[in-house]
Formats: C-alpha cells, structure tokens, sequence
C-alpha cells in the first residue's frame, strides 16, 4: 500500500502553520512534509510532531530570498558560502525533527554565466550537502522542476538529475520524484516511476494540469499508485497539491490508502 504524507505547505491552509499538524491527523495522515520550518523554533515544530504522532518526512533546504523570487542556491556560484551556511542551519532542524530527507533546491539560472559553471558549483555543492547530511543520518535529494511553475529553474529534467546523482553517489543524494513535474515536462509518468525507482528517494504527487488533488483532471491516479507499489517503492509519497477547495472535501481519492 502505497503511504501518503501530507504536504501542510499545501494542504490545511484553512488553519495556520502550527495547527496543521493536528489537522493532518485528525484526516488520517501519520507522516507530514513542509517546504521551510524556520520561521518556527524547532522544538516547537517537533512538540506538534509527537503531540499528534506525526513522522516530518521532508523539507526544504533554505531557499536564499524566497519572497523575491530565489528558488534555491545549489547553482550559484556566487553564494557558495551563503549555501554551505544553509545546509548547516537546515540540518538542525532535520535533527531536532528526525527528518530524513532535505530538499536541495538548485535555483533560477543566472542571466551571462555559462551552464558548465553553474553544473560545476552545483556538482561542488551537493557534494558538500552530501557530507555534511551524512554525519546527521540524513539523504538529500534533488528535484527536476517544470517551467511552467518555476521559469528559469536549473534543473528541469530527470535525466539531468539523474547525471548529477550518478556524479555524487546514489547512496549520497537522491531523486525526488515530483510525478506533477514529470508529467508536465516528460510525461510517462508510470515507466518513469518505475525506471528511477533506483534513484528515488521521496515522491510527490499533484494532478496536472491544475496541480490539484488526484483526481481532478488528466491522470489516472489508480492505475499510477498501483504500479508504483508494484515496482517495489516503499518510500514516502508526499501530497504536494493545492486543494481545488476545502482540504477535506478534496480527500475522497485518499480514503482507501488512510490508516486505520
Ligand atoms: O515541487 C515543488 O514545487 C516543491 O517540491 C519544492 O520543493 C519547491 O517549490
Ligand atoms: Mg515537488
């Protein structure tokens, strides 16, 4: 049976950051995923995890200026002191929150510098993450990311991630499968699932085109979850999708995988 965290950067927007915890649960859910925790103590974040018996799944490594646009400094060969700082504080929260894996984001390419530098810093970077997240018993994973979503993003296709995860070491740092952003990009989503199941280290989930809950347009999302637990996955699968309306009213397709 495949097992579904709920992405409360997403999902339970109708009550703030902190309540979501409680809310997740209450609708049948045992693990969570979040983009940033740090506007948050730690400690405060992981009471709300044992308070409701929650596992944190994944987050987000520090993204550089989010609300002006930056989207990750993995690539930038300017910010490497700012990068290596981020993982740092990142993985203080992965600790406190016994969270096993931290989301690189590569971030937007810069206009005037050549992709060989900008593949060279992220390379240098990740292996860096890759040191550092090991002594902390955590994995990092990259994820390829659609234009449509972010313009400009330096990472956009699986095979490009795939190249650079062979380069570190597939047991150092993995593939976030985000099947919302294949689809858009690739498409094939089931033999992609299946074909990368050696890279892959979380998946996420959204339908297309409105990044939606399952089930509210092109994908079918049965015959996708049933070949993805038949290929052998036992990972997390995180529910990265805005709900068309109230977050529970759009949990009919989650019914059959809840616990319980
Ligand atoms: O798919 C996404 O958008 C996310 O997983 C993310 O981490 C950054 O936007
Ligand atoms: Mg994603």
């Amino acid at each position: 049976m495949p097992k579904f965290a709920a992405n409360i950067s997403m999902m339970f927007n109708e009550v703030p950051f902190l309540d979501r915890f409680a809310a997740a649960r209450a609708a049948g859910f045992e693990a969570v995923e979040f983009l940033f925790p740090y506007e948050h103590p730690a400690a405060e974040i992981a009471r709300r995890l044992e308070d409701n018996g929650l596992q944190n799944v994944l987050f987000n490594a520090p993204p550089g200026d989010w609300n002006n646009g930056e989207r990750g400094t993995a690539s930038l060969p300017d910010r490497r002191a700012e990068f290596r700082e981020s993982i740092k504080h990142a993985l203080e929260y992965s600790v406190a929150l016994k969270c096993p894996r931290l989301h690189v984001m590569a971030g937007l390419v810069p206009a005037g510098v050549p992709r060989d530098t900008l593949l060279a810093t992220y390379a240098a970077n990740l292996d860096f993450a890759a040191e550092e997240c090991a002594k902390a018993g955590v994995k990092p994973v990259i994820e390829p990311i659609n234009h449509r979503d972010i313009l400009g993003f330096f990472l956009n296709t699986t095979t490009e991630a795939t190249r650079i995860i062979d380069a570190i070491g597939p047991e150092r740092l993995g593939l976030q499968f985000d099947l919302y952003h294949c689809q858009i990009t690739e498409g094939d989503v089931t033999r992609k699932a299946q074909e990368l199941l050696p890279y892959i280290a979380h998946m996420q989930v959204a339908d297309t085109p409105g990044r939606n809950e399952p089930g509210t347009g092109e994908v079918n999302w049965p015959f996708v979850f049933d070949a993805i637990d038949a290929s052998g996955y036992r990972g997390w699968i995180g529910c990265e999708y805005r709900p068309k309306g109230e977050t529970l009213a759009g949990l009919g397709w989650f019914a059959k995988y809840r616990a319980g």
